[in-house]
């Protein structure tokens, strides 16, 4: 588990973190969101003691990472899968790290396997591409076991086997008991892997809980109409009370179901040419609930001056 409280964060004026508390739970994939610089990167860096905050604290499996008594096998972590050391392989890097920490060298092969990269692992890392070095990072992520993971953009220049990949083995590590944190820029791929998610804008918490309810409680719902006898529509529309948007030279109407409307279309002699429900997703979700935050913050700062 990650437990932030009024976890605060300045670089000079600038409040990147700023009163953050969230909790990712053990057994869960929690998707961390946010527009950029809103603070993710500084949070993550906080769990993993490598920036100190300047008010609030964040636990690891209950105790701030400075004061694990064993880091590596308590939370591993990919911040950055750029970094290589470019003269050795796959297998030296991880062993090199292992004898390090007190980890058997076989768990260095192990996390290879597991990984899919055993064939390589003699192969010099500098010579790796985008998405061998991503395996390689969670390989050293994984490599104490760790029952706390956190991962910054892992699937950043991956292609799309790559990115179903990580997608199954973020669930088999949350199935596992594991608490996993992962950052995305990649909604539509966050909407299938995350099943939690701390959402955050301009350093301040907006949402936390399950995925299904940021999508059912925020996003619009609605059924979606085309027809070239408009007008007919809109007058049986008006006359049901039922309120409708326009888009694109389509109808957005909301309060009905595509059943009912549909008859109501029919009566009205208009013919359909589409008629889609439209149902919530995260993109839409995040887009309209960062907006809000985004212009909130901004009325605030006006208001202030
Ligand atoms: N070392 C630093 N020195 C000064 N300012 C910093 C530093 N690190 C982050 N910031 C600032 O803090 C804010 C939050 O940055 P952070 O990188 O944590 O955001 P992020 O959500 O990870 O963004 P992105 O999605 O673009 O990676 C930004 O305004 C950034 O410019």
């Amino acid at each position: 588990m990650i437990e932030a409280r009024g976890l605060t964060k300045r670089y000079g004026r600038t409040v990147a973190v700023n009163g953050l508390t969230f909790t990712a739970r053990a057994g869960r994939v929690t998707g961390f969101l946010g527009p950029n610089g809103a603070g993710k990167s500084t949070t993550m860096r906080m769990v993993l003691g490598l920036d100190t905050p300047d008010a609030g604290d964040v636990l690891v499996d209950g105790e701030p990472y400075r004061r694990l008594r064993d880091p590596l096998r308590t939370v591993g972590a990919m911040l950055d899968a750029t970094w290589r050391h470019p003269g050795r392989s796959a297998r030296e890097h991880l062993r090199w790290l292992a004898a390090s920490n007190g980890i058997p060298d076989r768990r260095a092969d192990e996390v290879l396997t597991l990984v899919g990269l055993d064939t390589v692992a003699k192969k010099r890392a500098g010579q790796f591409s985008l998405g061998m070095l991503q395996r390689l990072g969670i390989a050293t992520a994984l490599l104490g076991d760790p029952r706390v993971l956190l991962f910054d953009e892992p699937v950043n220049g991956l292609d799309p086997e790559g990115i179903v990949w990580i997608r199954r083995l973020m669930h088999a590590l949350a199935a596992e008991g594991r608490t996993v944190f992962v950052s995305s820029h990649l909604l539509p791929e966050m909407a299938q892997t995350a099943q939690d998610l701390v959402v955050i804008g301009r350093g301040r918490l907006i949402y936390q809980g399950t995925m299904e309810e940021f999508v059912a409680r925020t996003s619009e719902h609605g059924v979606r109409v085309r027809t070239p006898h408009a007008e007919a529509l809109r007058t049986a529309l008006g006359e049901r009370g039922a309120q409708f948007t326009e888009h694109d030279g389509a109808l957005v109407v909301s309060g009905m179901d595509s059943d009912a409307l549909g008859e109501l279309a029919f009566t009205a002699g208009a013919t359909l040419h589409e008629l889609s429900p439209i149902t919530g997703s995260l993109e839409r979700a995040y887009l309209e609930l960062t907006r809000e935050a985004t212009e909130f913050t901004m009325e605030q700062q006006g208001a202030a001056r």
